[in-house]
């Protein structure tokens, strides 16, 4: 019997992107799916090759009890809204998230099979139900240093971000693009004068940046021709919620929350589309050489390439521009650093929407479906 799956989100940009890499995978074939709506109730479904339907009414509690599975990409506040109801309702299905709401619930596992799949296969034998997709940096971290992490080499770790626009949603993507735009129109007459002063560009550009003419509704200040070095909520420990994910749920998957690895550093929002980069100080727990090192990660997942600490390689594959659309993980820059032989540095790059949201979601519904 194929499993009734309830779609909600499937028109979001996470949405989008989860629809792709279904249909990509073959993964509507053997299940039957129904997509929901928060606005657009009884207009005609997305056609995925089985014949015509018509969306559901997301927030009908009925509905989604008909469900299998209900995969929602459709965001915190849609889970806090339906959630809880649906479970009280004595619907007993699986329940598969983007939102960060329930990844530190008790009864919630977060998911990324390449690292967690051992938690997961035993939490679905011990009954739990809630499969939520982890944090994106988050688990494009544990991705690329899934090697480091599992031969139990990291003592502790630091990222430094530089997150994209596409963290923050489509609109602030289309943002960056305006702003980009509108730096170009405000200097393009001393850019095309090739006699112009450097410095006049430049003071036009920076005076430009800083005007009410400037266009930054969404991230309410200037992220292109400069960065915003905080993301989400602050926290009472001086944290960024964004940073305080770091550690929780990178040691929730790692199934290390009673003596967690401290992992903490800052992240900043840069002006990327929707590939996150990361810098990672790591001090090791023993001396390990590089060149080991580069064994350990590059063996550890079919994601991960490990990039030598070669400057043309590092220019060419270690990047936002090579990586996004792309399934792959690079790790580069790995050295020792002046502290000592245990201190490493390493720099990782992977798509924020692939396997940062809608990947590991669509491979927890794979492996419902033993697919996977
Ligand atoms: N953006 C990210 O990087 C990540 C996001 N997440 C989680 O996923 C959630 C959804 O994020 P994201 O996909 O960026 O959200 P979007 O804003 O792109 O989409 C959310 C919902 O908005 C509604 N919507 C209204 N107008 C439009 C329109 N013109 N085009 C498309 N959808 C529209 C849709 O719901 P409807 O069809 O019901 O109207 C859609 O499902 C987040 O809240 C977060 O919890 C998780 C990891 C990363
Ligand atoms: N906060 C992330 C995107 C995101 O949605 O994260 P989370 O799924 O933890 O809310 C960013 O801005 O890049």
């Amino acid at each position: 019997m194929s499993l009734k799956v309830g779609i909600v989100g499937w028109r979001g940009m996470v949405g989008s992107v989860l629809m792709q890499r279904l249909k990509e995978e073959g993964d509507f074939n053997n299940i039957e799916p129904i997509f929901f709506t928060t606005s657009q109730k009884g207009q005609p479904a997305p056609d995925v090759g089985q014949g015509a339907a018509t969306l559901e009414d997301a927030s009908s509690i009925e509905a989604l009890a008909a469900c299998d599975v209900v995969l929602t990409c459709q965001g915190g506040d849609y889970t806090a809204e339906v959630y809880q109801p649906l479970r009280d309702s004595g619907w007993n299905g699986y329940w598969i998230d983007a939102a960060s709401s329930l990844r530190m619930a008790e009864d919630s596992v977060i998911v990324l099979d390449p690292v967690n799949r051992k938690m997961i296969d035993q939490a679905l034998e011990s009954g739990v139900k809630t499969f939520v997709g982890g944090n994106c940096t988050v688990s494009l971290m544990l991705l690329g240093l899934h090697g480091l992490f599992a031969e139990d080499l990291v003592e502790w770790a630091s990222p430094m971000t530089y997150q994209a626009a596409s963290g923050a949603g489509a609109r602030n993507m289309r943002e960056l693009i305006s702003q980009m735009g509108a730096i170009h129109n405000t200097s393009a007459a001393l850019l095309n004068d090739p006699a112009s002063a450097i410095l006049e560009l430049d003071k036009k550009v920076a005076d430009f940046i800083r005007s009410e003419d400037y266009p930054c509704d969404q991230f309410g200040v200037p992220l292109a021709g400069s960065l915003i070095p905080w993301i989400d909520k602050p926290m009472a420990s001086g944290q960024s919620k964004e940073e305080w994910k770091a550690q929780v749920e990178a040691n929730k998957i790692l199934g290390s929350s009673n003596q967690p690895v401290p992992i903490d550093g800052l992240c900043v929002r840069i002006g990327a589309m929707r590939s996150h980069s990361q810098a990672i100080t790591l001090k090791l727990k023993k001396d390990v050489s590089v060149e080991s090192l580069g064994e350990i990660i590059s063996g550890a997942n079919d994601w991960v390439r490990y990039v030598p600490n070669d400057r043309e390689l590092s220019m060419r594959e270690l990047t936002p521009a090579a990586v996004t659309g792309t399934m792959n993980v690079p790790v580069g820059r790995v050295r020792k650093l002046a502290m000592g032989p245990e201190y490493i540095s390493a720099f990782t790059v992977g798509d924020q929407l692939l396997w940062g949201a809608a990947e590991p979601l669509r491979r927890m519904l794979a492996i419902l479906k033993n697919d996977l």
